[in-house]
């Protein structure tokens, strides 16, 4: 029986970079924000909705939509982005479901969903263990300030969109404090893998 993981934290605490130590240990990982790339990409439903509710201001002259000017809309208005995650996160569960089933009938042993919403969006659901990665904030704010070249306080609005990191850790199962270096990180993941093959019946 395989067992499914939901992968989460706060924005740019470092999720992508857990869910490659599951990629490089042959885990497969199911990566929720290219989806949500995916589903909207120009004339998919998805896309049609969001071009009636926010109008084709918000796409570059190829067509297809510009995703900093409707981030920049959506991350300092909560009723437009709560109107953007209800024309998306359902076609994103429906794909996220779909790849569930495919891996579980390939009688993987863990399968890794990386969701940034993991609990705000109900995804949680759809996972028998939730896994948060987490840093302080100083250093989340750092991270994200300059992987994304933005202002403090354009970070800050992306950061405070989502529930806060000190919620999730409440939540989750298992936890991994990504705030050092790599390599401490590199460390409680493979303590984490070993209690999960443990739980598939891998003693090795
Ligand atoms: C607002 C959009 C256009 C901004 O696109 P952009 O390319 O700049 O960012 P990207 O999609 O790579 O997301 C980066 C990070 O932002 C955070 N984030 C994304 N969407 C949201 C949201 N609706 N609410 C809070 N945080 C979010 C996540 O931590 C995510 O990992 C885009 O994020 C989007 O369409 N969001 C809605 C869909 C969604 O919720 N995706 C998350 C996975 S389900
Ligand atoms: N332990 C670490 N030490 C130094 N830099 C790190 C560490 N972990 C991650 N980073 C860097 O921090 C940034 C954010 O990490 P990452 O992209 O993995 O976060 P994320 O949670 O997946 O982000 P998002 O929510 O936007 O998808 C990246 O530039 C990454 O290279």
């Amino acid at each position: 029986m395989s067992i499914v993981i939901g992968l989460t934290g706060g924005i740019a605490t470092g999720k992508s970079t857990v869910a490659k130590m599951f990629d490089e240990e042959d885990i497969p990982v199911i990566d929720t924000d290219k989806i949500a790339r995916d589903v909207v990409d120009k004339g998919k439903p998805a896309y049609e909705k969001i071009v009636h509710h926010f109008s084709d201001d918000i796409l570059l002259c190829t067509g297809h939509i510009n995703r900093k000017k409707l981030g920049k809309i959506v991350f300092k208005d909560r009723e437009e982005r709560e109107t953007l995650n209800d024309i998306v996160h359902p076609e994103v569960r429906r794909v996220v479901e779909k790849q569930i089933r495919r891996n579980t009938l390939l009688d993987e042993d863990i399968i890794v969903v990386d969701v940034p919403l993991l609990f705000e969006s109900g995804f949680d659901e759809l996972v028998d263990y939730t896994l948060v990665v987490f840093t302080d904030t100083t250093t989340q704010l750092e991270r994200l300030m300059s992987r994304d070249s933005i202002k403090k306080e354009d970070a800050e609005k992306r950061i405070n969109s989502q529930m806060s990191i000190k919620e999730k850790i409440v939540m989750a199962d298992y936890k991994i404090d990504n705030s050092m270096s790599i390599l401490e990180t590199k460390r409680q993941f493979k303590q984490i893998h070993n209690k999960l093959k443990k739980l598939c019946g891998d003693e090795s």
